[in-house]
């Protein structure tokens, strides 16, 4: 096996023996899948784990930018209270679509709310609304708009938020300064912006997994934004 056989056959190893992949989330992947959506979401380890970190923080206010067909989200909305919120942002209708019926039948939809557009065009009106502060915001959209997404996280954050982005390690393409893809200097900028602010503490982790060679970055805000 190569590397990428390994990590996959670990992940499902995982994921058979802790349970993290109920029904429900495996019927919400197979409509993605026959929906057309790309097959570009958290593992089912990731998920797990986002769901673990929501229910630490204790967080009732969630924040995702990015729905795709739902997946993170019904992960995230697992972990809030009957009385809890996620706000999730998505720029393709088509995506938005079988999100919500996946919502129906997760059980979760009475806990979301979708909002379909560019996240920058929403994150303002969020704030206008006072639907802010949020406890966690997960990014997870378009790579490019990274730094803006992080400067609206903290804008909409309190406090104790906790701030995770995905996608920041790009198979390690995050180490080269001149490369070529908008993304990894969506994530390069990310990542300087994050470094600068003294509002916040983070890290970032690679990860390997059925998702192949990637990570994430945590910042907790410290002081209010
Ligand atoms: C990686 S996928 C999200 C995966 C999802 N969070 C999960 O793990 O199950 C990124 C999503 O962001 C959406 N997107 C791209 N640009 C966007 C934008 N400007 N505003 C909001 N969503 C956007 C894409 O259409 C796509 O569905
Ligand atoms: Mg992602």
């Amino acid at each position: 096996m190569n590397s990428e056989q390994t990590w996959s056959a670990v992940d499902e190893y995982l994921g058979d023996l802790l349970g993290t992949d109920d029904a429900v989330l495996k019927d919400a992947l197979a409509a993605s899948a026959e929906g057309g959506l790309p097959e570009i979401q958290v593992s089912a380890t990731q998920g797990k784990l986002l769901h673990l970190l929501a229910r630490l923080h204790g967080a009732r206010h969630i924040l995702e930018l990015g729905t795709l067909g739902g997946y993170s989200t019904i992960w995230l909305a697992r972990a809030l209270p009957t009385d809890g919120q996620l706000v999730t942002l998505e720029y393709e209708p088509k995506h938005a679509e079988v999100a919500r019926r996946n919502f129906q039948r997760a059980g979760v939809a009475s806990l979301i709310d979708l909002r379909v557009g560019a996240a920058l065009d929403i994150l303002p009106q969020l704030e206008k609304e006072g639907r802010c502060p949020f406890d966690l915001i997960f990014i997870d959209a378009d790579k490019d708009n990274y730094p803006d997404y992080f400067r609206w996280a903290l804008r909409l954050s309190r406090r104790g938020t906790v701030i995770i982005a995905d996608n920041v390690i790009r198979k390690g393409a995050v180490i080269e300064p001149d490369h070529s893809d908008p993304r990894v200097q969506g994530v390069r900028r990310f990542l300087d912006l994050v470094a600068a602010e003294p509002r916040v503490s983070a890290t970032a982790i690679q990860t390997v997994g059925a998702k192949g060679y990637d990570g994430f970055a945590f910042a907790l805000v410290n002081a209010d934004a």
